[in-house]
């Protein structure tokens, strides 16, 4: 099963999905430093760098975001054009195939202008190239011709802020890494952040909602805003259509939508489920843990794995994925029947 082919799955994992939910999630979207909830220390380095960039009348350095999806790498790109009071350009690496595709934003960048490149780390080898004298002069060369008679032209960029954000640090160059004068690494938050996030976003959406239902969302949303922002959504819709509230509503929407009370949801579960019961518990390689849930590898490394590790379900060693203790209770299995659940795959 892809991911694609699961309403359920599409509905909690962090992806936007459809026009409805973009739209709901730039109406939460805090717009200054001060709204953002969590991150303490990322929000306290950016705001010294955007102070010392405006005091030096300059652009901020480069900044590289990294981590888990729906963590708020694109809310922060947001904010710090907001904060700095200069236009922003989305573009994401998948979309930058070649050195021209780059070329072409960057010759049209406006003097101070912010540049978000999501996913940073698909982005195209040869722009990469291109991105290192960008970063470091605000100049690119671009070659005109081929073979014995092309040449090299250099073109002069305005000065600009680039904003990387990556799922996957790790597959980032060195040179491309060491560019960057910032590095943030997002942590997944705290429940009572998400408490935080979700009574923001009832204000925003005129929700009345108890604190108790607001602590077990906060409690079932993977350590990530984005997540909670839809599983209120989704409380919202059952407590509609059901003319119920509170916690009942909360249980019987998570329920719904295969959310247990770890927050885990069907693919962090069917990952889990194969390491216990077709690998003992592994260890287990990323990519034949990939084919037997019908996932792709990089799904299962930047957005299943890291808070299957966070919460202490899985360890990651040099020969493969291993399921720890607490992942066989999680999962009501134990090593001496491992077949259990084998067939709710
Ligand atoms: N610290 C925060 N405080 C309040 N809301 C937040 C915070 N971080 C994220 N959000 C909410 O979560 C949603 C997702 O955040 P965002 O799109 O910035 O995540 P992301 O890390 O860029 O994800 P992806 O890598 O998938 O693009 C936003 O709509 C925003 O409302």
């Amino acid at each position: 099963m892809t991911r694609d082919e699961d309403p359920t799955t599409a509905i909690v994992r962090p992806t936007p999905e459809s026009e409805a939910e973009l739209a709901f999630e730039g109406a939460l979207r805090p717009k200054n430093l001060a709204e953002f909830v969590g991150q303490e220390k990322v929000r306290a380095q950016l705001q010294l760098l955007l102070d010392a960039a405006r005091m030096q009348n300059r652009t901020p350095d480069h900044i590289l975001l990294a981590g888990p999806p729906g963590l708020g790498k694109t809310t922060l790109a947001m904010i710090v054009a907001e904060e700095s009071g200069h236009p922003l350009r989305i573009s994401s690496g998948p979309a930058i195939q070649h050195a021209g595709d780059l070329a072409a934003v960057l010759s049209s960048l406006v003097p101070g202008e912010i540049l978000f490149i999501d996913e940073i780390h698909r982005m195209a080898r040869s722009a990469e190239e291109m991105l290192y004298l960008a970063m470091e002069d605000f100049r690119i060369d671009i070659m005109v011709g081929k073979g014995a008679g092309a040449t090299s032209i250099p073109l002069d960029l305005a000065p600009f802020t680039l904003i990387g954000a990556t799922t996957r640090s790790g597959l980032l160059p060195n040179p491309l890494r060491d560019r960057f004068g910032f590095t943030a690494h997002l942590e997944f938050y705290e429940t009572h952040e998400l408490e935080e996030v979700l009574v923001r976003a009832s204000r925003l959406l005129a929700l009345e909602i108890a604190s108790d239902a607001t602590a077990e969302i906060a409690g079932r949303s993977r350590g990530t805003p984005r997540i909670a922002n839809r599983l209120l959504r989704r409380v919202r819709d059952y407590a509609l259509v059901h003319d119920t509230d509170g916690l009942h509503a909360v249980h019987a929407a998570l329920e719904l939508y295969d959310v247990d009370e770890l927050g885990l949801d069907r693919l962090d579960r069917a990952v889990l489920s194969a390491i216990l019961a077709r690998f003992d518990g592994g260890p287990v390689g990323l990519n034949t843990l990939a084919v037997s849930v019908g996932e792709e590898s990089e799904t299962i490394e930047s957005v299943v794995e890291p808070f299957l590790v966070r919460v202490g379900l899985l360890t990651r060693t040099p020969r493969g994925r291993v399921a720890t203790k607490a992942a066989w209770r999680h999962l009501g299995m134990t090593q001496e029947s491992p077949g259990l659940f084998g067939d709710d795959l």
